[in-house]
């Protein structure tokens, strides 16, 4: 496996060894898994269906326990009491793939307010955080509508309002794009950017190499409960022979990009190598 480490960044989360078999299972669904998350990037974890993504971010905060292995929040071990673990879920947010997992309350009002109450925050505290989360969200008219009658993109931007309500350190989001359409993929990006700019730290599961190339600084790739790859986007889209193993296929900026006659790309590109079609276009037009 090539390593590259994420210079100047400590680890917000780290997982060390991690073996969990989920109960009447034959196999583990981490394998001893190894990870490190650095702090204030934008990671992308990649990989198969059920190589054990959701299960990895069941053990963030505490939600499942490893039989083998330790996490590490910040360098300390998790919690185990139930007051360490209350703490630990307002550090680090966990969006799951789907938002009827997640959403409890009849409201949106009442939704985003049931993290804070859990808190015992002062009541004129929550409807400030409330109103605020819904502002930037652009869904202040929604506090009164029911939730059921939402749509899935409308949910899934609820449940991860309810989540950034409550201020985590650390977001862990589970394939938020699976099922948004290009509009809504385009506006919830725009709220993780913004969302990143303030400090938080991102690391999203998701099947879209596209989106992992062009947005992550880090990125993550598992296999069979186990990491395979690591390191800047660049580095890992390299590691040809590994994603080919793993049926992962290459991004398409990239692809275009290295079908260009060599003396072209050297001529054009100044040794960068594009992440978006926009930055393509520009290089192409120099
Ligand atoms: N509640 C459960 N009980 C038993 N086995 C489970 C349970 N949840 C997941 N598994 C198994 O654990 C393994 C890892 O599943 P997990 O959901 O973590 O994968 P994933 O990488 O998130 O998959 P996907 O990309 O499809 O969301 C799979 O083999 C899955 O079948």
């Amino acid at each position: 496996m090539r390593k590259v480490t994420a210079e100047g960044n400590r680890d917000i989360l780290r997982f060390a060894g991690i073996r969990y078999t989920y109960p009447g299972a034959g196999q583990s669904a981490l394998q001893g898994l190894t990870m490190r998350v650095p702090e204030g990037k934008r990671c992308v974890l990649l990989g198969h269906n059920g190589c054990g993504k959701s299960t990895l971010f069941l053990h963030a905060n505490g939600i499942l326990r490893p039989e083998e292995g330790q996490v590490f929040w910040k360098g300390k071990t998790l919690p185990r009491d139930r007051a360490g673990l209350l703490a630990l879920k307002q550090k680090i947010g966990l969006v799951f793939q789907d938002p009827e997992q997640q959403l409890i309350a009849a409201t949106v009002a009442e939704d985003l307010s049931y993290g804070l109450c859990n808190q015992k925050l002062p009541a004129e505290v929550i409807r400030d955080r409330v109103r605020r989360v819904m502002e930037s969200f652009g869904m202040l008219d929604w506090a009164e509508r029911p939730i059921h009658q939402l749509s899935l993109g409308q949910k899934r931007r609820v449940a991860l309002a309810g989540v950034m309500v409550l201020e985590p350190e650390l977001l862990l989001l589970d394939e938020p794009t699976a099922y948004l359409d290009q509009g809504q993929t385009k506006s919830f990006m725009q709220e993780l950017e913004r969302i990143h700019a303030a400090g938080t730290t991102i690391l999203m599961a998701t099947h879209d190499v596209d989106l992992a190339y062009a947005w992550a600084d880090w990125v993550l790739v598992m296999e069979k409960g186990k990491l395979v790859l690591e390191g800047e986007p660049a580095e890992v889209f390299s590691q040809r022979d590994c994603l080919e193993r793993l049926h992962l296929r290459i991004p398409a900026v990239l692809a275009v990009w290295e079908a260009l006659p060599a003396a072209f790309r050297e001529m054009s590109a100044d040794g960068c190598i594009p992440r978006s079609v926009e930055e393509l276009t520009a290089m192409l037009r120099r």
